[in-house]
């Protein structure tokens, strides 16, 4: 098995006269889980369509395990499980008979059967409802009916659109450990507009904007662009603004308050451990010092808003990092 399994390169759409897929190249490696972030209608779900061989591209190739979607595509689609967003349920049938059809479809031989189904129901915790009629489960259980069909037949890919949409709390909590556990033997790509879902599921997040990736890195490295290079301080005794700009290392200082003001610093030059003296050596009276801190979701915004602006986002060079935090 190669170690990319799933390569896109060049992938357009459009529907009708507008383009809504623009030159999309990703790859996927074994074992990781590609986090497909995106607002509403960034595209998200027409590019899985696609890479799952279930919407044509304009234009582009897309390459499964070594085999061409286009020109191979019984193959290259052999080692695909998909979930669409709305999962593609016989809710009138039971979990165990609905998902042998599943597995037929997916050809599973009849002599492997038993095998694929009791692994699939026992991955996604439904052996206590192997019986029951689908229409009368909850909405998480019919979502792991929706992910037993698509691992069914052991796929090297599995892609998942939305998995956890419209689940409560614990639900999410449970379809998510099960696709960190699915990322242990197969390659997962998911799509999400929920940052935490980045940060607690993916290995690698690639944000889609408008139809254009426009930012590929490790969910961690993702996090790390947004840390913010500043903290809140507040003394009793303050000294004048100007005291406090003077100190080495500190880029600006935005008073909040009398006493409370927002102080940045460049990345690598961190002021913290001088203020703090300078307070203890001044008579400041430090009451409280909290370094700022971003979410994802802050991140994400100005990563999208970076790109509306024209301004392409760089995390590794410490200059734009600071003026994307400003
Ligand atoms: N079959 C279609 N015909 C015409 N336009 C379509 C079709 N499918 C999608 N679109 C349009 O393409 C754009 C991208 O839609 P898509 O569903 O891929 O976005 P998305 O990122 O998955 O959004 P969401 O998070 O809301 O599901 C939208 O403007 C949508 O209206």
């Amino acid at each position: 098995m190669p170690q990319i399994t799933l390569r896109a390169r060049n992938l357009t759409r459009c529907f009708g006269k507008q383009q809504i897929i623009h030159d999309l190249s990703l790859e996927l490696k074994r074992g990781e889980v590609l986090g497909l972030l995106g607002h509403n209608g960034a595209g998200k779900s027409t590019t899985l369509q696609m890479l799952t061989g279930c919407l044509l591209p304009g234009s582009g190739e897309i390459d499964i395990c070594g085999f061409d979607l286009r020109k191979t595509p019984v193959q290259a689609k052999a080692h695909i499980g998909y979930l669409p967003e709305t999962p593609p349920l016989y809710r009138e049938l039971c979990v165990e008979d609905f998902l042998t059809f599943a597995a037929r479809l997916r050809g599973v031989k009849t002599a492997d059967l038993t095998l694929a189904l009791s692994q699939a129901c026992l991955r996604c915790g439904l052996e206590s409802v192997r019986k029951k009629i689908i229409s009368t489960l909850s909405k998480g259980y019919q979502q792991r009916v929706g992910i037993a069909q698509a691992i069914i037949h052991s796929p090297a890919v599995i892609v998942l659109d939305e998995p956890t949409v419209g689940l409560d709390p614990s639900q999410i909590r449970d379809i998510r450990n099960l696709i960190r556990e699915l990322g242990n033997t197969s390659s997962v790509i998911l799509s999400t507009h929920l940052l935490g879902e980045v940060e607690s599921v993916c290995d690698r997040v690639e944000i889609l904007h408008h139809g254009r990736l426009i930012y590929s890195d490790s969910s961690r490295q993702m996090q790390e662009y947004g840390q913010a290079t500043g903290f809140i301080i507040t003394l009793r005794q303050p000294p004048v603004l100007s005291e406090l700009s003077a100190i080495p290392g500190i880029t600006s200082v935005e008073p909040l308050t009398d006493n409370q003001f927002r102080i940045l610093h460049a990345p690598e030059d961190n002021p913290t451990s001088l203020v703090l003296s300078l307070a203890a050596s001044h008579g400041w009276q430090l009451e409280q010092l909290t370094p700022l801190h971003e979410t994802l979701e802050d991140v994400f915004v100005k990563i999208t808003r970076n790109e509306t602006t024209d301004a392409t986002p760089t995390p590794s060079t410490s200059t734009e990092r600071t003026e994307a935090i400003i």
